[in-house]
This record gives structure tokens, C-alpha cells and sequence, in this order.
């Protein structure tokens, strides 16, 4: 949607592409302390996927160009064109990246030329962090000489079939990683199905649903044997929707009632157990949430309960040194410290250390407070120790 009514924000998209006009003519009159990793020439060198760019999207594109020349006049920013501009928009689809804090909460977007040269995998060996404005990229395994550098692009939490479409749609590609390579389809196929988790609707088996043969209607227990529809497991994840748009009503600012959304998410809590094993990545956002509402409701001994059920999809769906997996261990060491519970803390605490010093850095601020609250836990925990002896 064009926002060109006054008193509006702009569109993070459209600040970007400001700012970048504002670089490109400061950079004119500011030649020599342009820093090379940021100049302008190296935007224009990254791809635009512009031929494969639907129309529909190119005369939005043209529309946001039209909409910021006649917004900011920005004849005065440089010659600069609408053509220029489409290209720029197509670009950020496809190179820019979004800026999170510590914990990867999204601030905003931003385009960082040089690390749009690294291209997608969805097992890579690096992760993006931010610092501020600062981008770091960071290794999540060891990188040999010789072996390609890779970020993922899309949520790792996401099912195989999901991510390669998302890639495609966004990025025009089809991803060949380890965990999409079309000649290992039943692994990619069982990978979905464990990842997906539906559980098979004979009462008492509750066998893993798995897809036989791809294309196939039907879905195979891996238990019992017996067949399901495939059409009917997909009906029953779509009920899900009805609770979860109702729990984030409840959840919207302006609106917000945390008792009924604690309520509406119970509830999706409940029929998800009826329907998919602990790990589905569908339980995600429900844990999430319930977590959250939790946390704001002040009771701690529920927000632990659901802090330990999410980290049981997080380790199912992420690789093992994912931010998420250790940020949530963190969360979980703090209540579990909060509810006078040291030696459980100090479990947690160091289980989010071995991953976050990897992914954040050891002199992160985030591990250094990390590092003083498993001090102060495991202190605690010896003393308790002590005490009752
Ligand atoms: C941010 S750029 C990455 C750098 C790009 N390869 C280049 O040479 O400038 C994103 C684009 O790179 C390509 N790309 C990234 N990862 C890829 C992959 N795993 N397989 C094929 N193409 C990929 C796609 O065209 C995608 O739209």
C-alpha cells in the first residue's frame, strides 16, 4: 500500500530507498571519505531479478518511485530516475536484509552490499548479526578453505516445501542445499513430515504421518500403517488459523486482553495436541505466544512450563548452534532463577552459553551478562547445596 498521506510514516522500504538517494549524493561531493563497503556503485552491481519481477510488482515499484520524486523532490538529490529507482526496489527484495537486536528482534531493514554476496543455504555455516548499525557475520560451524560461505535467507523453522517456495518467490531461485537437494526427495520428504509432525488419527497409535510417494493423496502412519487422506490432515491444520487470528486479536495493540488471548491460545494448544506430535512446527507460534502472555501476566510457573515446550520444537525445527535455541535457553535459565530454582538455571544457563558465545561472540554484551547471571546460579546452587547437607 502507497503511504503518501501527511502525518504518516513511510514505509520502511521507501526510508531505505530515501536514504540511499541521500548517499548517493552526499557520495558526489563527498568522494574521499566514502567508505568503500558502503558506496553506491556496489548497489548497482547486485542483482535485480528485474525480468523475473512480476508487473503487478514492477508498477508498484514505479508507483513508490513516482510517489518519492513528487514527495521529496528529489531533482535536488541528484538525476536520478524512475527507472533507476524500480531497480533499486527490486533490489532490496532480493539483497536486503533485516536489522535485529541482540535477542533478533527485527529494528528494521538495511542493505549491506558486501554481505549480499553471500548466497543462501538452508544448513549454512554462518549467521548475520547486527550491533547497532554494524553487521557481523559470524560462524556457526567450521568453514574449511575452499568451502562456500552461506547465510540462510528465510526462517530455518519453516517446513522444506515452504522455504523453497519462499526462495523462489523472493529470491527466484531453487535451492539445492543439503536439506533441499531434489535427488535425496524422500529425505527432504521425511525431514517435512518430522518437521510438520501430524500425528496419525487412529485412536491410541498416534504413529508419525508420513508422505509415501510424493504427489501422493494419501498419508502413510509410520506406526500402525494404516492410510489417511492427506486432504483431511491439511483441513485440520487450516482450523488451527480461527484460534490463533483470535489469540492475536486479543494480542493487538489497543486491544489487547491477555486473559482471552491466554484463553484462545490454550485452546490451540489443546487441539494441536490432538493432532501433531510435541515438536511440530506449528506448535511454535503457540508456545511462543503463550510464553509471552505469560511473562506479561507475571506467572512465572506457566511461562516456564511453555518455555521448556517451545524449546523442544526449537531443537527439532533448528539446527543445533541456532540464536533462537540458545536465546531461549537463556529465558528459560532466568525463570527457572526466578522461581528459586539455581541448579536448573545453571543447566540452562550453560547450555545457552555454548551456543550464544558462538553465535554472539564471547565479548558480546549479551553473553557477558550471561556469563554473570550462570556465576551468580551456580553460587546460588552451591550454597543451597551446602545448606541442606
Ligand atoms: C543477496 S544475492 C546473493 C549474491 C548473488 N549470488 C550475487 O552474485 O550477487 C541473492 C541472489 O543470489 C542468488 N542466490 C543466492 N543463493 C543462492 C543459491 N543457494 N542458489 C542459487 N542462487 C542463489 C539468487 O539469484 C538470489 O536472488
Amino acid at each position: 500500500m502507497l503511504m503518501a498521506e501527511k502525518g504518516r510514516e513511510l514505509t520502511p522500504s521507501l526510508r531505505l530507498m530515501l536514504r540511499l538517494l541521500i548517499r548517493k549524493c552526499l557520495e558526489k561531493e563527498m568522494a574521499d571519505s566514502v567508505n568503500p563497503f558502503d558506496a553506491y556503485e556496489l548497489v548497482e552491481l547486485l542483482p535485480t531479478h528485474f525480468e523475473e519481477t512480476s508487473e503487478q510488482q514492477l508498477i508498484l515499484y514505479a508507483q513508490m518511485a513516482n510517489l518519492l520524486r513528487i514527495t521529496y523532490n528529489y531533482g535536488e538529490l541528484g538525476n536520478v530516475d524512475i527507472k533507476e529507482i524500480t531497480h533499486n526496489f527490486c533490489r532490496f527484495a532480493c539483497n536486503a536484509h533485516t536489522i535485529t537486536d541482540a535477542e533478533l528482534r527485527p529494528l528494521g531493514i538495511g542493505l549491506y552490499p558486501v554481505i549480499s554476496i553471500i548466497n543462501h543455504s538452508c544448513q549454512p555455516n554462518c549467521i548475520l548479526l547486527f550491533e547497532g548499525k554494524k553487521a557481523y557475520v559470524r560462524a556457526i560451524q567450521e568453514i574449511s578453505e575452499g568451502m562456500e560461505v552461506t547465510l540462510s535467507y528465510v526462517d530455518l523453522g519453516d517446513n522444506t516445501l515452504t522455504r523453497l517456495q519462499n526462495l523462489k518467490l523472493q529470491y527466484f531461485f531453487n535451492c539445492v542445499c543439503p536439506r533441499c537437494l531434489p535427488k535425496a526427495t524422500s529425505d527432504k520428504m521425511l525431514d517435512n513430515d518430522h518437521m510438520e509432525g501430524f500425528l496419525c488419527p487412529i485412536p491410541k497409535c498416534k504413529g508419525l504421518l508420513i508422505t509415501n510417494q510424493e504427489y501422493s493423496e494419501k498419508m502413510l502412519c509410520k506406526t500402525c500403517g494404516k492410510e489417511t487422506d492427506k486432504s483431511k490432515v491439511l483441513d485440520k491444520l487450516k482450523s488451527f488459523d480461527c484460534y490463533l487470528d483470535d489469540g492475536l486479536r486479543h494480542l493487538s495493540i489497543g486491544k489487547t486482553d491477555l486473559g482471552r488471548a491466554k484463553q484462545a491460545f490454550e485452546k490451540l494448544d489443546q487441539v494441536q495436541t490432538s493432532l501433531l506430535q510435541k515438536s511440530s512446527l506449528h506448535r511454535i507460534k503457540t508456545y511462543d505466544n503463550l510464553l509471552k502472555i505469560c511473562m506479561a501476566m507475571e506467572d512465572w510457573v506457566s511461562a516456564l512450563v511453555y518455555c521448556h515446550k517451545a524449546i523442544k520444537v526449537y531443537e527439532r525445527v533448528y539446527l543445533p548452534n541456532h540464536p533462537l535455541l540458545g536465546l531461549q535457553h537463556y529465558t528459560c535459565g532466568k525463570l527457572e532463577w526466578f522461581l528459586g530454582k539455581a541448579d536448573d538455571a545453571t543447566k540452562s544457563y550453560r547450555q545457552a552459553l555454548s551456543i550464544l558465545e558462538i553465535t554472539h561472540g564471547s565479548h558480546s554484551e549479551l553473553v557477558q551478562s550471561l556469563k554473570v547471571a550462570l556465576q551468580e546460579a551456580e553460587m546460588e546452587a552451591l550454597y543451597i547445596r551446602r545448606l541442606v547437607e
